[in-house]
């Protein structure tokens, strides 16, 4: 059986990923495996700046924002050589296997170390929720929460002065905070990469919120990457009956305390993952569906069609 394992946060930080860190720690030393810290994801890994963690180390950091462990995105990583040097350093120590917590391009590390002897098992962290085969990812909870908190008190004040709130949220083209903070936030417009950007077309919406529905306020939320929200605040004052006014939530979505959810969904995933570990299974994923934990190859994973948005989408306008 495996005796030594690393383990790694690597892509954008997600809250929870600490949980998720602590799950793996304790449960794998519980079972007799020793566990080291990989610092700053794959650049650590090729670095060799790696660490024993033990249970006192991985103590309270249940309920913190961030990574202990840090976190980076190395580029060169995709070049065979600089893994290369990745799984001398984890060799020299004798760390046989690595859980990599983190999204869709950390798995495409995990799965090229795992096609180079070195088994990995991949934890969806990221607050995007865009890992398609797993039902929620790590820190999207809290995300969500975060972005909610935002959106209650930026209506509060667009009602005030008949105001156009236009917010974008993170996703990095995944829309899922957009449309499910729009649903939790009653927002009256949502615009992600599933709906499309008509620009003529949500103007046309705006006034006739204001015109014909006669609302105080609109908040329309829209994922990042689609358009410039301050050039589209300027058209909202010029071209509708509100003042648009643009907010940027930006890398505050990253941060906080990890909601209960995420916590807990962290605990399970890293559980699970040491578990494969401790079988000798290497390349999957572990995901949440329908609210059991499992694991999918990771080469499956990536290519897996995205569940469809629509039910949440004719919600969203159903609500309006
Ligand atoms: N094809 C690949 N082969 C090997 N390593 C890769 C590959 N793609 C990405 N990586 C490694 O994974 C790291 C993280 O990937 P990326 O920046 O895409 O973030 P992510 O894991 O998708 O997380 P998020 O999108 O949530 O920030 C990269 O910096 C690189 O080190
Ligand atoms: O932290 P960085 O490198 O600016 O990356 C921002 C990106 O990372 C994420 O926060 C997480 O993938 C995306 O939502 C966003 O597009
Ligand atoms: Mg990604």
């Amino acid at each position: 059986m495996v005796k030594r394992i690393g383990v790694l946060t690597s892509g954008g930080d997600a809250p929870g990923m600490n949980a998720a860190i602590r799950a793996v720690t304790r449960v794998a030393l519980n079972s007799g495996i020793e566990v080291f810290g990989i610092y700053d994801g794959y650049k650590g890994m090729v670095e060799g700046y790696i660490e024993p963690l033990t249970k006192a180390s991985v103590g309270e950091i249940v309920d913190r924002g961030g990574t202990i462990l840090g976190s980076a995105r190395l580029p060169e990583f995709k070049d065979v050589e600089v893994r290369a040097k990745a799984v001398t350093q984890l060799k020299k120590r004798g760390i046989e296997a690595v859980v990599v917590i983190g999204g869709d391009g950390s798995y495409r590390g995990a799965l090229a170390l795992t096609e180079m002897g070195i088994n990995c098992i991949g934890i969806p962290g990221t607050i995007d929720n865009d890992i398609v085969c797993t039902d929620f990812t790590i820190g999207f909870d809290t995300a969500l929460t975060t972005v909610v908190e935002a959106i209650d008190k930026l209506r509060d004040t667009s009602n005030s002065h008949h105001r156009c709130s236009i917010v974008e949220v993170m996703g990095n083209r995944c829309g899922d905070l957009a449309l499910w903070s729009g649903i939790a936030c009653g927002a009256e417009i949502v615009i992600t990469s599933d709906t499309g950007f008509e620009e003529s077309e949500v103007l046309e919406r705006l006034r006739d919120l204001d015109l014909i529905k006669k609302k105080r306020h609109a908040i329309v939320v829209i994922s990042e990457k689609i358009t410039d929200v301050h050039q589209f605040a300027k058209k909202v004052s010029l071209n509708t009956g509100f003042s648009g006014r643009a907010t940027i939530l930006g890398h505050v979505q990253r941060g906080g305390a990890p909601t209960p959810s995420d916590r807990i969904l962290a605990s399970r995933m890293g559980e699970k993952a040491v578990d494969l570990l401790m079988q000798g299974i290497g390349g999957q994923c572990i995901s949440i569906r329908e609210n059991q934990i499992v694991s999918v190859p990771i080469e499956e994973a990536l290519v897996m069609p995205r569940t469809s948005r629509k039910p949440l989408q004719n919600l969203f306008e159903r609500l309006v």
